[in-house]
């Protein structure tokens, strides 16, 4: 909804836009906004510091007795009473109903800045188990092309949406590909199946019409019988169960299981070697196999906000699918996520996420690729390089996996979750544990109360590591908003600021602030519905859906009033604004 107010009355003045102004020292209710330019920094001409040109299209009010003392500006009150009989229709401003509350019970410095991703399956596909994990703080849905139908994963996202639509949520849906590695069949229907030290099993790349012969897995790699070779070892799920392989009969393949454990359908399988991980004909599977086409075009005529793209080699990959994506649909803006999960995406790192919109350590089949001892420091890598990159990251897989059978977490699982949190990353995921897991919103509440502990400890205690911020952007407009928001972030944590406000098209600007990790929440408000959706996935982002103008005084003064009239903000609370319009940075109370 476009609201056109005219704030304006016949006492208003223009003022500059780059002019600098004290605070107000006969009131409570003052800015003290300072702004720099591409002009200013160069040679600002006489006119911009001339305080009433007329050839500034900013405007501000002044004081009811007509006074700007000091060059401070406060607001009419006679004015402000017509503006809050024109604004007070708080529908124009949408914020997740969920943030709202934690809003308004802990204050503003207490928001969890930590986003949570949560695999749906059958434990949480039904619209009431989605809405509890809504309520319980799911900022993102994420379905797993590897499993389901389409049709099943179609009803997921429209229970979703009606419960974004219906009950103010924000949560959006990202879409996980299967990819073409390794993996089993399904089990012929059954759910699991154990698999005891000492058993033989046959592992097949035949096609069985009828149900599978006793101990048979089936195999869905056509090179597998060719390429295994007696003695390997074979590693389900990366190792939650093991094989060695010890007989070869024409498509068959004769194990001995070494390590028991349960069978999961579609599991991944990789096979080693003499400790190497083995890529023969299976390093030529193409990262989007054809049936991934086909989930993509679904996942693009669905709307889906984020793509995970699995087992990602190369930058050129990404490079391609978003050529794809755009062709496809245009004005389109699904972001790619590029999962680290495989030996080559290790190779290509910063390339990769360079190419993409943000990048997802899967430490599951990460884990099967790499040994394990490494995957703790290829995810503290991944987690600094995306925040240098500017590119959200998300930790996934296995951080609470003893939850998919037990109410609580072990103290070691507590402890995985946070370093994620201290290292700062962007979100967390659940896989299993809120798939088909048996606690799936206790297993939510534990990452939710941990990244809430832990980022309060962070504040409490100082501990920045001052991480070096390379320049990101390609042109000097770029430079200068990058500045602008460096600067911002670090005056929000000096003058220990309660927001910081953006006002943002696309989104770029509040990404930048959120990759500066300040102590204060940022409330980032844009007018589109996508936007504020895909924002959900960046840290320490409280997304607000608001049309607004090129005309900041105008955007603050509305802001203040909406978010006033719904508690979420009170007068005096100390604010930090910038938008992508205003080259300035804006330090008020709230009026
Ligand atoms: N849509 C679904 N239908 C049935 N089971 C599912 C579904 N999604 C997930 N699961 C179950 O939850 C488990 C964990 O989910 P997860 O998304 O981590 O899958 P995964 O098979 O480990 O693959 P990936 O490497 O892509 O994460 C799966 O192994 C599967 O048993
Ligand atoms: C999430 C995922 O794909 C993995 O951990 O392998
Ligand atoms: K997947
Ligand atoms: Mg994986």
């Amino acid at each position: 909804m476009t609201q056109s107010l005219q704030l304006f009355t016949s006492s208003a003045i223009s003022l500059p836009k780059h002019s600098i102004s004290k605070p107000s020292s006969s009131s409570a209710a003052f800015r003290f906004p300072f702004s720099f330019s591409k002009s200013s920094i160069r040679a600002s001409s006489s006119s911009d510091l001339n305080p009433l040109s007329s050839s500034s299209t900013s405007q501000v009010l002044v004081s009811e007795n007509g006074s700007s003392s000091g060059g401070g500006v406060v607001f009419s009150s006679a004015a402000t009473r017509e503006f809050v009989s024109v604004a007070s229709d708080s529908t124009s401003i949408e914020v997740d109903a969920v943030t709202e509350a934690e809003l308004k019970e802990n204050g503003f410095r207490s928001t969890r800045r930590t986003k949570l991703v949560c695999t749906i399956g059958p434990a949480t596909c039904g619209f009431e188990q989605l809405e509890a994990l809504a309520v319980g703080g799911m900022n993102v849905a994420r379905i797993n092309m590897c499993h389901g139908t389409r049709d099943w994963h179609r009803t997921v996202i429209e229970r979703v949406r009606r419960l974004n639509d219906g009950k103010g949520y924000a949560v959006a849906i990202m879409m996980d590909t299967e990819g073409s590695e390794i993996h089993m069949g399904d089990l012929g229907g059954a759910s699991s199946a154990k698999a005891e030290d000492g058993e033989i099993w046959t592992f097949s790349v035949r096609a069985f019409d009828s149900t599978l012969p006793e101990r048979t897995i089936n195999v869905n790699y056509e090179g597998f019988a060719e390429d295994v070779r007696v003695g390997d070892d074979l590693l389900v799920d990366g190792g939650m169960v093991r094989f060695e392989v010890i007989e070869k009969i024409g498509p068959d393949v004769k194990c001995l299981c070494t390590d028991p454990g349960l069978l999961l359908p579609r599991a991944n399988l990789t096979f080693w070697r003499d400790g190497h991980l083995v890529r023969e004909r299976n390093a030529m599977l193409p990262t989007i196999s054809s049936k991934d086409w086909l989930d993509i075009d679904f996942g693009i005529a669905e709307g889906v906000d984020f793509l995970a793209i699995s087992f990602v080699k190369s930058a050129e990959v990404i490079k391609h699918l978003k050529s794809y994506i755009a062709a496809r649909s245009r004005g389109s803006d699904i972001s790619i996520i590029a999962k680290i999960e495989s030996l080559d995406s290790l190779k290509n790192l910063e390339e990769i996420i360079l190419a993409s919109d943000g990048a997802m350590v899967a430490r599951g089949d990460l884990g099967a690729q790499i040994p394990l001892e490494q995957v703790p420091s290829v995810q503290q890598k991944v987690v600094q390089l995306c925040r240098q990159l500017n590119k959200p990251v998300i930790v996934a897989s296995q951080l609470l996996e003893s939850m998919i059978e037990y109410p609580t977490p072990t103290r070691a699982e507590v402890a995985d979750v946070s370093e994620a949190v201290r290292q700062r990353s962007d979100a967390l995921m659940l896989s299993g544990e809120s798939a088909m897991g048996q606690y799936p919103d206790k297993a939510l509440a534990v990452l939710r109360s941990v990244s809430l502990r832990i980022e309060k400890w962070w504040r409490d205690e100082k501990r920045h590591e001052p991480m070096e911020l390379p320049e990101v952007g390609s042109s000097f407009s770029d430079s200068i908003l990058e500045e602008i928001c460096n600067s911002a972030a670090k005056m929000a944590n000096n003058l220990e600021v309660d927001a910081i406000f953006v006002y943002t098209t696309s989104g770029h600007m509040a990404s930048l602030l959120s990759r500066c990790r300040p102590d204060c929440p940022i409330f980032a408000f844009t007018s589109t519905t996508s936007v504020r959706r895909r924002l959900n996935l960046q840290w320490g982002l409280i997304p607000f859906r608001l049309s607004f103008s090129d005309d900041m005084e105008n955007n603050l003064n509305k802001t203040f009033l909406l978010l006033k009239a719904r508690n979420l903000i009170k007068s005096g609370d100390l604010v930090i604004a910038v938008s992508d319009m205003l080259q300035s940075i804006q330090v008020m109370n709230v009026p």
